[in-house]
């Protein structure tokens, strides 16, 4: 079994170059915040914006608009009712994540159909939450095109694989990835727990060496959505910048830990910055600084 090291992530999170732009650290999409979810959507983003996304945009009810707005002004928003916006917008993005209090109503549904049909060859797609309950529920079909990130909780794998939470070995969960394969042959399990693990395309399985108990509140994986949509929109190759970005949750989780009792998904998100900016090998200047994290 690998381990996802302090060490390997400090080889993809990369200081930036000076000839760069917005446009070079990825264009964002995230959908999701039905009207009695919209928290996940923000959260989602704002681990987006803080973890480095480039552009973000949320398509989500419009009853969160102005809330996110006011949380979050560096994100643009979308009626994700709206589905020839949602269609055009799609085409223009690199990384897409879908499902964060998305809710499993036929609306809904309709909105991931709409995405799933979508999907391009080079964008990457995080399919998390009510997202992966619609598609285990409906039996929807898989796009056959573009990466796809699942990012379930051991439910909501159990209910995409029909593997019970106690059976979820990797030998059974290989098996159930390999039926899936059928479908699209570049698809990367995040399987969260207290002890994640991430199956990649090429059978390696990893398992992260961050995190604790204090992540077990709502918002927590919402926020991993955005971050792992940030690290792939920034970070090459793929697969090391989604093992980057399960270790970086957790690692900024692992330090709030240390005084506080709960980890609240909004204080992760703003240490974000700090925390990659150590991790791009800055952090002595940032010591001798002074800086506290
Ligand atoms: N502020 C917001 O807007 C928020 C919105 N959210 C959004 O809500 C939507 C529904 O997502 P969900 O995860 O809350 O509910 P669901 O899919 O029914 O799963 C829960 C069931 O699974 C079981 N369970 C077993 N093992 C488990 C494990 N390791 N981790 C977790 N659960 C585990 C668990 O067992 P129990 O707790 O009963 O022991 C229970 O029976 C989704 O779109 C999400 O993004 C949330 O992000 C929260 C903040
Ligand atoms: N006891 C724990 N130890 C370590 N990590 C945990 C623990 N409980 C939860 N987490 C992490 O918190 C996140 C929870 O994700 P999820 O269940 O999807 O939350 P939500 O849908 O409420 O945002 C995952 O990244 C998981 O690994
Ligand atoms: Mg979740």
């Amino acid at each position: 079994m690998n381990k996802i090291t302090l060490d390997f992530v400090k080889k993809t999170v990369i200081p930036r170059k000076s000839a760069t732009h917005k446009g070079n650290y990825g264009r964002i999409l995230i959908i999701g915040g039905n009207q009695n979810f919209g928290g996940a959507a923000i959260m989602s983003a704002t681990a987006a914006v803080y973890a480095g996304a480039g552009l973000v945009t949320t398509a989500t009810d419009p009853m969160n608009f102005t809330a996110l707005h006011a949380r979050l002004p560096e994100s643009m928003v979308l009626d994700f009712n709206d589905l020839d916006a949602l269609s055009t917008m799609m085409a223009k993005m690199d990384v897409v994540v879908i499902g964060p209090g998305l809710g499993t109503d036929a609306p809904s549904e309709q909105i991931l159909r709409t995405v799933l049909n979508q999907v391009s060859e080079n964008q990457s797609i995080i399919i998390d939450g009510s997202a992966i309950t619609l598609i285990a529920a409906k039996k929807l079909t898989l796009p056959r095109q573009g990466h796809l990130i699942f990012t379930p909780h051991q439910m909501e794998w159990q209910r995409l694989s029909d593997i019970t939470i106690a059976n979820q070995t990797d030998a059974n969960n290989q098996q159930a990835l390999q039926k899936m394969v059928t479908q699209n042959k570049n698809i990367y399990l995040v399987l969260k727990s207290n002890q994640t693990k991430v199956y990649l395309p090429n059978q390696e399985i990893w398992v992260n060496t961050t995190g604790n108990p204090g992540m077990a509140t709502g918002g927590s994986g919402d926020a991993l959505t955005g971050i792992l949509a940030a690290f792939i929109g920034q970070f090459k190759p793929l697969s090391a910048s989604i093992l980057a970005g399960v270790y970086t949750h957790s690692a900024v989780a692992d330090q709030i830990y240390q005084e506080q009792y709960v980890v609240l998904p909004q204080r992760l998100s703003e240490r974000l910055p700090y925390f990659m900016h150590q991790l791009a090998d800055r952090s002595n200047q940032a010591h001798q600084l002074g800086f506290h994290f």
